[in-house]
């Protein structure tokens, strides 16, 4: 039996930070990890960042257009560039861990009880292990959806075996139109797919700002992006996508067909009711706001816990445990304005409400638009898309939500999400000297 004070289920941003910090401090931890290829988390391996090297690759290969063959070309070498990358962190995440004195164990990690836990080797052994304290970091998978047609179909992909895919599809059909359907939309017709998006719901990304979301779509569909919205999805054979839209039956057929129809909470099989953990009925943990489940002394962290799927949110969860066992105060409720960017092209990042939201709230506010060509940045870099629209609190002057649509948005939404979280009033953005050129100076117009 192997006894360890913490003993953190997963390699993720939470697990992993929370390892190194404990082991730091002299504490006996072991960091159990299921998958040698997940060193260091989804994020950095089949998630974030390998998305984010092919959405630069794609955006770079649109630039020099060319014919088919020399876009294969670029997106082989796309590819290739992806796995390099991911390669190079795994082993940088895992020599920092190591490093700290925490010990990983390669095995996978099945609770007994409330404090030991089975770990199955993959070599088919099994040990056992005892911690006064245990963090769950599984993560998430995605959700293969109850369509005719998907299971042994090598026509069909998820995000992580599309990131495999060496062999450029000419036509690509995705199924999903949230986060991962919509930016793998957008990295593929820049790699030079043809594209098509089917989304069951009739409203396009309905929980955005409706006038940012028409935007949006329309910028999508004008660079070539085929959207249908309303989709009923029926059975997929091959290549094909039969679904119905209104009651008349139709077909896409793609190279490959990419299902993104969202990512569920990790913990099958992981024997939480052995250890008396409550889940919800999507299979999410339930903690309170400091992150703790229903078992004191077993934390869960990150996506597990079924909220919202952000690596810098599980960051934030090691945060607020790390705090917890300090007696500190940081929770899940003072986070502050959460952003959030979704990589189009160009990207749109938001934080705080819409303005749909911020009526049905009753709030006096100013409304701002301003397109994104008016920014001399924007005209520079080529990319005039897109447009900024941010809703000031009438009286207090504070900044109720931001919306950027245009290049640079996932930084420049970082400075909104700081006025926000201090109580900045908008009219201090406006006033503030920026470097020029830049996009963030356009914050002198909008928030004026
Ligand atoms: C395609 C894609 C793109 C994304 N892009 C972004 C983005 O741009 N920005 C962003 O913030 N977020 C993005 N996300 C979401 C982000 O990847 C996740 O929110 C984040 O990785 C969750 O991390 P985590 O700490 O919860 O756990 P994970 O990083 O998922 O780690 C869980 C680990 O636990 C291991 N494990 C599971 N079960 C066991 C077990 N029983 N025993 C041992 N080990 C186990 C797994 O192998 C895995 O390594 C993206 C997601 C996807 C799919
Ligand atoms: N830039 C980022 O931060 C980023 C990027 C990618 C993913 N992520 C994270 O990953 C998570 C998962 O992303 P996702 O896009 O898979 O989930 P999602 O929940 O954002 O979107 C899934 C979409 O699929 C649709 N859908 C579901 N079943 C369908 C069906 N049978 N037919 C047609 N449409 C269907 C849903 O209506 C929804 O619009 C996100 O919640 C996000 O937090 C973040």
């Amino acid at each position: 039996m192997r006894e360890y004070k913490n003993l953190i289920i997963g390699f993720g941003k939470a697990g992993k930070t929370l390892a190194g910090y404990l082991a730091k401090k002299g504490e006996k931890t072991a960091l159990v990890e299921e998958n040698p290829l997940r060193y260091g988390g989804t994020c950095i391996n089949v998630a974030c960042i390998p998305s984010k090297s092919l959405e630069h690759s794609a955006a770079l290969s649109a630039t020099f257009g060319g014919s088919l063959a020399e876009k294969k070309e670029r997106y082989r070498a796309a590819i290739a560039e992806k796995q390099r990358l991911t390669g190079f962190l795994r082993q940088k995440n895992y020599e920092k861990i190591a490093s700290t004195g925490a010990e990983i164990i390669d095995a996978r990690a099945v609770f007994l009880d409330q404090h030991h836990v089975k770990l199955q080797f993959p070599d088919g052994r099994v040990d056992e292990a005892e911690a006064e304290r245990i963090f769950i970091n599984t993560g998430a998978v995605t959700v293969i959806p109850p369509i005719a047609g998907i299971e042994n179909n090598p026509k069909v992909f998820t995000s992580e075996s599309m990131m495999e895919l060496s062999e450029l599809p000419e036509k690509l059909v995705i199924i999903g139109g949230g986060y991962i359907g919509l930016e793998f939309a957008s990295y593929y017709n820049n790699f030079g797919s043809k594209v098509t998006v089917i989304q069951d719901s009739e409203q396009f990304i309905p929980r955005e700002d409706k006038e940012m979301a028409a935007l949006i779509e329309k910028t999508l569909v004008e660079s070539g992006i085929e959207i249908i919205k309303g989709a009923k999805v029926e059975e997929i054979q091959g290549g094909s996508v039969r679904f119905t839209v209104g009651g008349k039956a139709e077909e896409k057929t793609g190279d490959a067909v990419l299902l993104a129809t969202g990512r569920k909470p990790n913990t099958a099989n992981l024997g939480l009711e052995h250890a008396g953990v409550d889940v919800t009925a999507r299979g999410g943990i339930i903690t309170d706001k400091q992150c703790r489940t229903s078992v004191n002394h077993i934390f869960a962290m990150g996506d597990v816990r079924g909220d919202l799927q952000f690596t810098y949110i599980s960051l934030d969860d090691f945060r607020i445990v790390r705090d917890a066992l300090a007696g500190k105060t940081r929770t899940t409720e003072n986070r502050g304005a959460v952003p959030y960017a979704v990589f189009l092209t160009p990207p749109f990042a938001r934080v705080g409400l819409s303005e749909e939201e911020a009526v049905a709230a009753g709030k006096k506010f100013k409304k701002t638009l301003l397109p994104t060509a008016a920014i001399p940045k924007a005209q520079v870099l080529r990319e005039t898309r897109g447009a900024l629209k941010v809703l000031i609190e009438e009286g207090t002057g504070l900044i109720l939500g931001a919306h950027l649509f245009c290049p640079e948005s996932p930084e420049m939404i970082n400075l909104v999400k700081r006025a926000m979280d201090s109580k900045i009033p908008a009219s201090e953005l406006a006033e503030q000297i920026y470097t020029h050129p830049t996009m963030t100076e356009a914050f002198n117009d909008l928030f004026a």
